[in-house]
């Protein structure tokens, strides 16, 4: 039992898992959240997400927490009402604004998983594969494809490759697999091979609040 727990440690204490907050049409979809639920329970990996339980986010909540590893949800003050997030499980911590959740969760994370989702999905899979490319973290970001879901998605990607607009080296942060076991392998084994646009130091130095310069301008 002991060797087992010990095999199945994993390099990744949380996860943050970005998907719909509708379960969508086929039962595929909602399989592979809760399977992935699972897989992170299985590798002793706590989870982060948005918080609620309406759609695949319920899912994967609810299969992390019920697997007894931690879940802590980063929800927007006006998200909190029951009736738009549903009951939440596990931790909650409460944000500004959806630009502090987006930043929380990237903090709070050691990877990045999208399931399938819609706009709010793609919006926050593309935000942390920005910042990856732009040098201000360089966790892995995981893209699970359940029944090709995303094929449409790596195609463009694909396109922009070819087009010029995105490098060769840049197309390899986006990991894709159409399972949870092969893609959190995959994600274990990540090393980034793109230049960094700025050092990780820089970003935190812009990042500081406000300079004295900036507030005397200001006057
Ligand atoms: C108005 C509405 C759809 C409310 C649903 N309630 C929600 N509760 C919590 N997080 C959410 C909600 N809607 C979107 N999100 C965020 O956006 C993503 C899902 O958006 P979508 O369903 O793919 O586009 C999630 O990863 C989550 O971080």
């Amino acid at each position: 039992m002991e060797r087992e727990n010990e095999m199945m440690k994993s390099k990744f204490k949380r996860i943050c898992v970005f998907c719909g907050s509708s379960q969508g049409k086929k039962s595929s979809y909602q399989d592979a959240a809760i399977e992935l639920g699972n897989e992170l329970v299985s590798r002793n990996i706590d989870l982060v997400y948005g918080g609620g339980s309406v759609g695949l986010m319920g899912l994967v909540s609810h299969a992390v927490h019920e697997g007894g590893r931690h879940v802590l949800g980063i929800i927007p003050k006006t998200l909190m009402p029951r009736e738009i997030t549903g009951e939440t499980v596990g931790e909650v911590k409460a944000v500004a604004d959806m630009h502090q959740r987006k930043a929380e969760m990237a903090r709070q994370s050691d990877a990045f998983i999208a399931l399938p989702g819609g706009y709010g999905t793609l919006e926050e899979l593309l935000e942390v594969i920005t910042w990856a490319q732009l040098g201000i973290h360089d966790k892995p970001v995981g893209l699970l494809n359940v029944d090709g879901y995303y094929n449409t998605l790596l195609c463009f990607i694909d396109k922009a490759v070819e087009e010029g607009f995105i490098s060769p080296n840049e197309r390899h942060i986006i990991i894709s697999a159409p399972t949870a076991k092969e893609l959190v392998i995959k994600l274990e084994e990540y090393v980034p091979q793109h230049e960094r646009v700025a050092t990780k130091q820089s970003w935190e130095v812009e990042q500081l609040p406000y300079s004295a310069d900036f507030d005397d301008m200001s006057r």
